[in-house]
């Protein structure tokens, strides 16, 4: 019998919490997203909705400024990851128990020339940049000379993309999004495979006032197998992707879309989905937290945005039903204290919580994050590819 008939699934994207066992091979040693949070806030850090649901609980050493909630109010645990790459694609795909064990390729040194001059060719524009890079910091150097120029400025990073920043008013929107599926076509492998192609708009007179705008777009490779989404769609059951999610699927798998200009905008969509009956899954991604403050290192930035979080957690839990069930996780760390400006190989907070909860308590280590699709497939008794183990029957 279907234990719950809807599941929501909040990714706080990069909100990781402490070096995950494999971190060496990434250089992460020593990375903790929300414990060094919670050190550079020095206990100002309040959560006190996400600490009662055990985000403490579920750490060695709780986070400064967050107790460990003595009853907490539901399940708590954190998973590894076992998925090749530390990128939003490997996190989230790993989720929906397709976990990404190729590994993709990325370029420390830049594009080949042979790639970039077939883009320049579509494009009949220049491409300058070609090295990893801070987003912005790249605008800061190139911003005007493409407003010049009219240009493309290409970038990476340590993940597997490829991206490209064009000011709104010289490479008009979708121009960059014409030329950004071009790429994506000469990227799907076999001679190079490469997670995303990211089209980077931003406005703004110069470079010290350039700010980039929410039509950032992710042409993300197509899942290479199905999803818990495409088995739960095959079963009528329905699917809402919130924020990055659909770019992240390529639209695969998901009834019901929405785009977010904000982590606050993404939670007013959820707000709305929690007034609709439906029997299904709704995943949600909040990616402020990576893009504007974990990769940026911000983390006074970081925290006033999981504080901004916290709150509309509350309302969430105050309006959930006893059939609901709420998990709440991350996609891969992104510490704000911590060397480079990259992803962070760390562990990721698991939450579970329905007002029908008779008892709490610990998930303990997940082996991979595929156990949260597992335990959705087996809550709707559909059977999927059997990578993640469920938790359904932990759920008391
Ligand atoms: O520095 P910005 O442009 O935010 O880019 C970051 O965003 C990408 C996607 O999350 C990461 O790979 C990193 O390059
Ligand atoms: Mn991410
Ligand atoms: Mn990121």
């Amino acid at each position: 019998m279907t234990k719950y008939q809807r599941i929501f699934v909040i990714v706080m994207d990069s909100v990781g919490t402490g070096a995950a066992p494999d971190a060496d091979k990434f250089d992460d040693v020593g990375s903790d997203t929300l414990g060094h949070l919670g050190e550079a806030l020095k206990g100002e850090l309040k959560l006190p909705n996400l600490g009662k649901l055990g985000l403490s609980n579920l750490r060695d050493n709780p986070i400064k400024g967050v107790l460990n909630a003595e009853a907490p109010l539901g399940y708590y645990g954190k998973m590894a990851e076992i998925s090749a790459g530390k990128d939003s694609m490997d996190g989230h795909w790993e989720m929906m128990e397709l976990p990404v064990t190729k590994p993709l390729d990325y370029f420390p040194n830049g594009f080949p020339e042979e790639l970039l001059a077939k883009i320049e060719k579509f494009s009949g524009r220049k491409i300058i940049g070609n090295r990893p890079a801070s987003g912005t910091k790249i605008l800061e150097e190139l911003g005007e000379e493409q407003m010049k120029t009219g240009d493309l400025i290409v970038y990476t990073s340590g993940d597997s993309v490829l991206q490209i920043a064009a000011h709104e008013e010289i490479i008009p929107v979708k121009e960059l999004y014409r030329i950004c599926e071009y790429a994506r076509s000469l990227v799907n492998g076999p001679e190079y495979l490469i997670g995303r192609v990211i089209a980077r708009p931003y406005i703004g007179p110069d470079k010290d006032h350039f700010t980039r705008t929410a039509n950032r777009h992710d042409f993300s490779l197509e899942p290479d197998g199905k999803t818990v989404l495409d088995y739960l769609q095959e079963h009528q059951l329905h699917t809402v992707g919130i924020g990055k999610i659909n770019d992240i699927f390529s639209g695969q798998g998901i009834d019901e879309g929405y785009h977010n200009e904000s982590n606050m905008d993404g939670m007013d969509h959820l707000d709305h989905v929690l007034t609709e009956d439906f029997k299904g899954f709704c995943f949600v991604n909040l990616v402020d937290f990576d893009a504007m403050y974990g990769h940026r290192r911000n983390p006074t930035g970081y925290a006033k945005a999981l504080m901004e979080l916290d709150e509309r957690i509350g309302q969430v839990l105050a309006v959930l039903k006893d059939d609901d069930l709420l998990m709440i996780t991350a996609d891969h760390g992104n510490d704000p204290t911590f060397r480079g400006t990259d992803h962070t190989r760390e562990f990721v907070p698991l939450l579970a919580f329905s007002p029908s909860m008779k008892e709490t308590g610990s998930l303990g280590i997940r082996k991979t994050f595929a156990d949260l699709g597992a335990t959705i497939l087996d809550n709707f008794e559909v059977k999927g590819s059997d990578v993640g183990t469920s938790f359904l029957a932990d759920l008391k």
